[in-house]
């Protein structure tokens, strides 16, 4: 199950993230960069506050990848359950070094490395990281404006990370200006934890830790927040004679894919156009909450995901593993999908396919 990680200035701030629902309590200071460090004695009274209720990691900061700088902020913090290292832009060597050099604290210290998805991210580090001994390895970004993770790197790429590191038996986290409707879609992925401290605050992210926030972005990791009390299994009910059922849809998304039979459809790329219909539990007026409702975005993210698979034979496979991806998400009742090649004459040519949920037990 996915945890929250939140990052806190101190102790003051990880007795409010505890009291929200936090599973990690991760010191930074958000003024002094993305993986601004607080000052060790900082690091110490926050350890002491917590007392064990959760695990705490520790930034080294934001520090150019030179091996000595590196290693001494890292030992400054040993007394953290985690250390977090960025890995800020440098030549592949100058990175290695620093990997290579930190294998030996890797030993007695848990040491977790930082891609930034706006730092140039060089995923053929995960192997070298996991020989070093690293315990896990996440994203997050380095730029605070301008836009969350999933505008810096898309959907297949994140899922390519979380796959990679867990194949390399690395712990997997996500970051970077994370809102409340990137947690649903993030959490398809599985990542080990979801970082956050911009969406824990009443604004800016060097502002104060609000608990109520940190509630409801751990409500939403938790997957909980769905109906409301007392709306019963479907959401609201519906009155008679009316639909139990509403419709989100995805029209016309066209993509470049890999698709074809045949010899000459091999080794390219040709458009092809998505349209997708799913019945929902009818949506609860009360319930305005992202996490109750099935989001469009889910659908575009299975898109995304299938189109950048690699080569597949026949459009009746994408409709299928399409449906299927879809229907996977428990408040999906049925779906409806239309997968169409637009370059093989003036029409295009495809398939339309319908699913349903099988009835539990059946
Ligand atoms: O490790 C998680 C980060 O502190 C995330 O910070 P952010 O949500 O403000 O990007």
């Amino acid at each position: 199950m996915t945890k929250l990680l939140a990052s806190v200035t101190g102790p003051e701030e990880a007795e409010l993230a505890i009291s929200g629902g936090a599973d990690i309590i991760d010191l930074k200071d958000p003024a002094a960069g993305a993986l601004g460090a607080v000052p060790p004695a900082v690091l110490a009274a926050t350890i002491a506050a917590v007392a064990g209720r959760r695990p705490v990691s520790a930034v080294a900061g934001d520090l150019p990848m030179q091996p000595d700088l590196v290693m001494r902020a890292v030992r400054e913090r040993r007394a953290a359950d985690f250390v977090k290292i960025g890995l800020f832009p440098a030549s592949r060597e100058e990175r290695l070094a620093v990997i290579g050099a930190l294998a030996v604290l890797s030993r007695e210290i848990r040491l977790v490395a930082v891609f930034f998805a706006d730092g140039d991210p060089d995923f053929d580090l995960l192997a070298p990281l996991a020989e070093a001994g690293f315990h896990g390895a996440m994203i997050d970004t380095m730029g605070k404006a301008g836009g969350g993770l999933l505008s810096k790197l898309a959907f297949p790429a994140l899922s390519r990370f979380v796959d990679a590191a867990r194949a390399n038996g690395l712990v997997t986290g996500l970051a970077g200006s994370l809102e409340a409707p990137d947690v649903p879609r993030l959490l398809v992925l599985s990542p080990d934890y979801l970082g956050f401290r911009g969406a824990l605050t009443n604004g800016a992210r060097g502002d104060a830790l609000d608990a109520d926030k940190v509630r409801r972005i751990a409500a939403l990791v938790a997957g909980s927040g769905r109906p409301v009390e007392g709306a019963g299994p479907d959401g609201a009910a519906a009155p008679a004679g009316q639909p139990v059922h509403d419709r989100i849809f995805v029209r016309d998304f066209v993509l470049d894919i890999e698709i074809g039979a045949y010899g000459h459809e091999r080794g390219r790329r040709q458009k092809v156009r998505f349209s997708v219909d799913a019945l929902i539990d009818r949506i609860d007026p009360r319930n305005d909450d992202i996490a109750a409702v099935y989001s469009y975005d889910l659908v575009i993210d299975a898109i995304r995901h299938l189109a950048e698979r690699g080569h597949t034979d026949l459009v009746e496979t994408l409709a299928v593993d399409l449906a299927a991806t879809v229907l996977s998400d428990q408040r999906v009742f049925e779906v409806g999908v239309r997968v169409e090649k637009l370059e093989l004459g003036p029409g295009s040519v495809g398939i339309e396919i319908i699913r349903r949920r099988q009835a539990a037990g059946g």
